[in-house]
């Protein structure tokens, strides 16, 4: 992978990006309802993302042929002020897009490996691939959460995993989590990987340079090497 197998869109600023992204990205679901009758989206979290879900949220297409999950989760409930699944219901779930079917990844199990199996049946019941999958990154690398201090690192870049979802512990990840597998987020028909910041394009820039072997790159090269359609990168300053 380096630069040149990529779909770069560059912006001068944030809302001119969330405004593209958030097109970009209803014009992909719309089409997949006019093909096969509905659409899945899976969105990352994070700090990153809100001003292109507000956009998202006024988007005029048929929200109610959609189904919306994430890419991951921290393993926290709902009302906790670090849910992915609360910035999702609150800049998201708003406005045209309200009504949506939304499936979150977070149980309320004694482990997070037993809320990983639910999601994964659950999330399994979707048809697939996905059509949109939206990510975030990481100053360490990181995509989804796959972190690189993960303790199962290898078995969560597994290309040959039938699971969808999985748990996650990674000292540097702040809680246990749940993450889509990479399988399930290579497979997306429209790949966009959403950052922002000098700091992070010059990390996207390094990863994309990397030379070593496979194992020893970073997440985010791991999956955009794996991408079965070409990664779109959207990034602003
Ligand atoms: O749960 C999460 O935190 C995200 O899904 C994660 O993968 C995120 O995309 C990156 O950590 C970037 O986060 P920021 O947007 O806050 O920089």
């Amino acid at each position: 992978m380096n630069i040149t197998d990529l779909d770069w869109h560059l912006y001068e600023q944030r809302d001119h990006l969330a405004e593209r992204l958030a097109s970009d990205v209803a014009e992909r679901l719309q089409n997949a309802i006019e093909s096969r009758g509905g659409a899945t989206l899976a969105v990352s979290g994070g700090s990153t993302p809100a001003l292109f879900f507000e956009q998202l949220s006024y988007a005029a297409i048929d929200w109610q042929k959609i189904t919306v999950t994430l890419v991951d989760e921290r393993f926290v409930p709902e009302s906790h002020e670090r849910s992915n699944a609360k910035l999702v219901k609150e800049k998201l779930l708003k406005n045209a897009a309200a009504e949506v079917r939304f499936v979150p990844l977070y149980h309320d199990t004694a482990r997070v490996e037993e809320a990983a199996a639910r999601s994964s049946g659950e999330v399994g019941k979707f048809d697939w691939p996905l059509d949109v999958v939206v990510l975030g990154m990481g100053l360490d690398g990181h995509t989804a959460s796959f972190f690189p201090d993960a303790t199962t690192l290898e078995m969560l870049l597994d290309p040959s995993t039938s699971e969808r979802v999985l748990p996650v512990q990674a000292q540097s990840a702040g809680e246990p989590r749940l993450t889509l597998s990479l399988p399930a987020i290579v497979s997306a028909s429209f790949l966009a990987l959403h950052i922002e910041g000098e700091n992070k394009r010059d990390v996207l820039e390094e990863t994309l340079g990397e030379l070593g072997p496979e194992f020893s790159r970073t997440p985010t090269r791991r999956v955009l090497d794996a991408a079965t359609t070409t990664p779109h990168i959207y990034w602003a300053p």
